[in-house]
């Protein structure tokens, strides 16, 4: 498969590369389509160098990705003035203390309106990322380069950045795009396993958000691409980006169409807190439950839910969670961000690669889902 596939949408620049090596030439590439080169950097700028573009570059970065692919990533680039600054991996560090620790980090490098800050790393050092950079001097650059599948089919792309506070997820958070997102596929040779499968629950989402023949092409390629081809990691991560990229150019704040993306979500936050599970994970029993709801209202039919059942064994994503009890998952279900006059707003599948909004008040609703909770609930 060729190299340097491109996405662009109204909102989203994005590059699919098989390495690190073309990141300078494709930001320099972007940068210059929106003509945003600073006017002194321009005419002295004979090769592809971010320097000529950034006063300033903060990388950052959690521990793993340090130790994996932070060397491979910085070969490349001018080493004046670029910093970077390692999280701890985990959840845990999309939180108010580390956001207040990188703010200060900033104002110690003198951080400018003329630096950027790339985000290398998996949803969690995006979403934390994103947010500091949207919010630090009211907003500076930043380039997100995302190292696991999920954030390369997601998180990475579309603007969504935010930080969680006690059980709830993404609670604080902003809209803010990234000048660039450059995705290596070939970072994901690293990614351990348990997370490389926790991001095909989001892929899978594309499947049946947008376009159900991906379930097809997950059933009969799986063992390639458990087994991480580059071809097939390639054909993935381009499909699921340009679907995103679309449904976000048309829907960038989320007021109609981009809730589809938000499928199995308000379940599946309600129980990843809760049960200290990885995102994915806690999306793929949401959906779970999500499908459980549409089959109880009639919505879909028992072949399409054993296809989705089929795909996730194939992966062998998780369809149950194990604690907390019923009535807390539903109360973290109710400060969903899509919710509002006391209303609950699911997505639910509703034919082929189709969903549907359901919104019902809170009363009426809460028999349904404590029920289809215990239903996905291990005994
Ligand atoms: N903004 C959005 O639109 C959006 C979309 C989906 C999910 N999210 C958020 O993304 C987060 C989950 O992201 P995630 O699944 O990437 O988790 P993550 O960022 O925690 O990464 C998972 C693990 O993989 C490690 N890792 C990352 N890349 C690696 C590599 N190449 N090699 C070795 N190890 C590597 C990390 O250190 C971490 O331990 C959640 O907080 C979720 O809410 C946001
Ligand atoms: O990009 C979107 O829009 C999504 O909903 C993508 C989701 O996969 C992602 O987990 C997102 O962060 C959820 O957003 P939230 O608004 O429910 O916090
Ligand atoms: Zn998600």
């Amino acid at each position: 498969m060729e190299e340097g596939f491109r996405v662009e949408g109204k909102v989203c620049n994005i590059f699919i590369e098989n390495g690190f090596e073309n990141f300078n030439k494709d930001l320099y590439e972007t940068k210059l389509k929106t003509k945003n080169i600073y006017k002194s950097g321009m005419s002295t700028v004979q090769k592809f160098d971010i320097s000529s573009i950034y006063d300033s570059i903060l990388v950052i970065t959690d521990q793993n990705v340090c130790d994996t692919q932070l060397n491979r990533f910085i070969e490349n680039l001018d080493k004046s003035n670029l910093y970077k600054y390692v999280i701890e991996a985990g959840e845990e560090s999309k939180s108010i203390d580390v956001y207040e620790e990188i703010m200060k980090y900033c104002i110690q490098i003198n951080l400018s309106r003329r630096s950027a800050i790339i985000a290398l790393g998996g949803g969690v050092v995006g979403d934390l990322s994103g947010f500091i950079a949207s919010t630090y001097m009211r907003g500076i650059d930043v380039i997100q380069v995302p190292t696991t599948l999920l954030s390369q089919v997601d998180s990475s792309i579309g603007g969504k950045t935010g930080i969680n506070l006690g059980k709830l997820k993404n609670i604080i958070g902003t809209f803010y795009q990234p000048k660039l997102t450059y995705i290596n596929v070939n970072a994901l040779k690293t990614l351990p396993d348990r997370e490389f499968i926790s991001g095909m629950a989001e892929v899978i989402k594309y499947g049946l958000i947008y376009d159900y023949e991906i379930l097809d092409y997950l059933i009969i390629n799986s063992q390639q691409i458990l087994d991480r081809d580059t071809d097939k990691l390639n054909h993935i991560v381009r499909q699921c980006a340009t679907i995103k990229s679309e449904i976000v150019s048309k829907d960038e704040k989320e007021s109609g169409l981009r809730k589809i993306l938000n499928l199995g979500h308000t379940f599946g936050h309600g129980v990843e807190k809760l049960c200290g599970i990885s995102h994915g994970e806690a999306v793929c029993i949401g959906i779970n439950m999500a499908f459980n709801l549409s089959l109880k209202k009639g919505f879909v039919d028992n072949d399409y839910y054993s296809k989705f059942i089929d795909v996730c064994q194939k992966y062998g994503l998780p369809l149950r969670f194990s604690g907390p009890n019923e009535k807390e998952v539903f109360n973290i279900m109710k400060n969903d961000k899509k919710n509002g006059f006391g209303k609950l707003n699911l997505i639910l599948p509703t034919g082929l690669g189709k969903v549907e909004e359901f919104i019902q008040d809170y009363d009426s609703i809460e028999k349904d889902i404590i029920e289809i909770i215990t239903m996905c609930k291990n005994k």
